[in-house]
């Protein structure tokens, strides 16, 4: 056919350097910029094979979210918005390590095993972030589709949750919204104002955020929104990209894992501020105190926020609904015990990868789900949506139970379903902050959070850490696993977890307990434990005080 021509004359413009074998991991494949142009024009193809499939709009998002400038990457979007199922991962992989000589029989196979109808048309919406690589590694994308005779639309600079958004609005015929940025923008600004009429006289001050774009495409796109949001929010917008470089000493992960404040930022005690991550599908928020202490609003603090409020809700709305919050075992130990014990609400906990907290949240009514990193949303199943549809259409209730069933309604139109979403979130917290009349303060003292760590350890083959139970616990190497529980031991309300990371060459540690001298100690004693029986590299992990 000559499609497969065209593919083979156009790969050679995108050749594989020989030799190189890169895996589709937790967040897609993701190295230096300078390794990835055959892998984007391989992935043009296999996201055209994938629309031919599904018979939907798939999308392609150039990025490597939090990590350097130099580096990128490349995730697909089901037809739904979610991520790409893993048993593509599985042909993505091949694709991208199979030599140049061999990439027509690959793809042949591929199309070979899952049936695919080479005659049906492909469509394909293609997204990149504002690293300077991207504009060419997008436009390799673009090279595969059309090379395998798809159509694409290439929405140029997105954040990632946009094209996820996209994707589900063209494939739901605009039920879930209209497939634009500008669409985006109204749906969720409109649900914004809509919540915010239940917030009563906020002073300009208490409407103020200030927001750390992390030098990327979020700082870009909360911008072009803020027109959208008019009086009802004051957003003070740092590290826009005019200066300084992606993530560097900046954004939600480097907030997160260094538990200090963003350079760049110009704030007073007392001040609510959050940050995105390098393609904003993560946010988190902090302030500083009058003593100049640094306070973390983690992913934790937020699925507690909006679980008590959607909780609340459901109440007060006289709604049955199961509610379940999500998390992985970095969630800090506090944040679980307050929502089993005190919240009562079902908690699950999951392996690291938002894909597999997506799908634990599937199976309730309403599921929030949050990495502690600051990844994470809200889903609610059909059934759900039609319970609040219904109430908010019954004509019998009275005024109250309206009003509740209304704010139900703009809270799920406020939330981007489909992936975490910084903006979105943003949005849902500052609402539930309005509605609540609660400071910044007051949600983070809901609960206190264990003083914890994270570290990393350089191993030969990080393999060999091969973990169960949510990958709370090692299984092998042998001896492991026993070693730290008599680590743990010495601590109180200690806790500890190593498993190898699926997006670093590198295996990691955490540990909380009651003080931050004795987390930073445990994490240490555990750092050395995998350095002596997972095959340490390079020099002995050193005491962090
Ligand atoms: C501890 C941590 O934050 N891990 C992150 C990180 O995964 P690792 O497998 O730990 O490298 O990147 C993933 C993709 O962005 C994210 O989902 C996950 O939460
Ligand atoms: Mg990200």
């Amino acid at each position: 056919m000559a499609h497969f021509e065209e593919v083979s004359k156009q790969s050679d413009l995108h050749p594989k350097p020989a030799g190189l074998v890169l895996q589709y991991g937790t967040a897609g494949f993701r190295t230096s910029a300078n390794k990835l142009d055959h892998i984007m024009f391989r992935m043009g193809l296999l996201a055209t094979l994938r629309s031919k499939k599904t018979k939907a709009t798939i999308g392609v998002m150039v990025t490597a979210s939090h990590n350097p400038e130099e580096d990128n990457g490349v995730k697909l979007i089901d037809p739904m918005g979610e991520m790409l199922t893993s048993s593509w991962e599985d042909y993505a992989t091949q694709l991208a390590n199979t030599e140049q000589d061999e990439l027509l029989t690959t793809l042949k196979d591929i199309i070979k095993k899952e049936a695919i109808d080479m005659s049906r048309e492909a469509n394909v919406f293609v997204g990149k972030d504002t690293r300077s690589s991207s504009a060419s590694l997008s436009q390799a994308v673009l090279d595969g589709v059309k090379a395998l005779g798809g159509h694409s639309n290439d929405y140029g600079l997105v954040t990632t949750p946009q094209l996820h958004y996209m994707v589900c609005c063209q494939n739901t015929q605009g039920k879930y919204g209209e497939a634009t940025v500008e669409g985006y923008y109204r749906k969720l600004s409109q649900a914004f104002s809509q919540l915010a009429k239940n917030a009563s006289n906020r002073t300009d001050d208490q409407k103020h955020l200030s927001v750390d774009g992390a030098n990327g495409i979020g700082a870009i796109k909360v911008r072009e929104m803020e027109s959208h949001l008019k009086k009802h929010m004051q957003l003070s917008v740092f590290n826009d990209g005019s200066r300084g470089k992606l993530n560097h000493q900046c954004g939600a992960d480097f907030v997160k894992v260094q538990q200090e404040l963003p350079t760049g930022i110009k704030i007073n005690p007392g001040d609510r501020c959050c940050s995105f991550d390098g393609d904003a599908d993560r946010i988190v928020y902090y302030y500083t105190d009058s003593q100049g202490d640094f306070h973390l609003l983690d992913g934790d603090k937020i699925a507690t926020l909006i679980s008590t409020f959607l909780k609340e809700l459901l109440n007060e709305a006289g709604l049955d609904l199961k509610i379940a919050v999500v998390q992985t075992a970095y969630a800090n130990g506090s944040s679980t015990h307050y929502l089993e014990k005190t919240m009562k609400v079902i908690v699950k906990c999951t392996k690291t990868g938002v894909k597999h907290l997506h799908h634990a949240a599937q199976e309730f009514d309403i599921g929030v789900y949050f990495e502690a990193n600051g990844h994470g949303t809200v889903l609610f199943s059909d059934g759900a949506e039609e319970k609040i549809q219904q109430l908010a259409n019954d004509a019998n209730i009275n005024d109250e139970r309206k009003k509740v069933a209304f704010l139900l309604q703009n809270t799920i139109n406020i939330i981007n379903q489909t992936v975490g979403d910084a903006i979105s979130d943003m949005l849902l917290i500052e609402a539930i902050l309005a509605i609540k009349g609660m400071t910044v303060q007051q949600w983070d003292a809901i609960y206190s959070d264990l003083p914890n760590r994270q570290l990393k350890v350089k191993v030969s083959d990080r393999r060999v850490i091969d973990t169960t139970d949510a990958e709370r616990r090692a299984v092998t190497p042998a001896g492991l696993q026993e070693a730290i529980d008599d680590l743990v031991k010495k601590y109180q309300k200690a806790r500890s977890f190593v498993r190898p990371s699926g997006t670093e060459d590198v295996v990691r540690v955490y540990a909380e307990a009651d003080t931050q001298e004795s987390a930073d100690t445990l994490a240490h004693e555990v750092s050395l434990a995998v350095y002596g029986l997972a095959g340490g590299v390079g020099d002995e992990p050193k005491p962090l005080h």
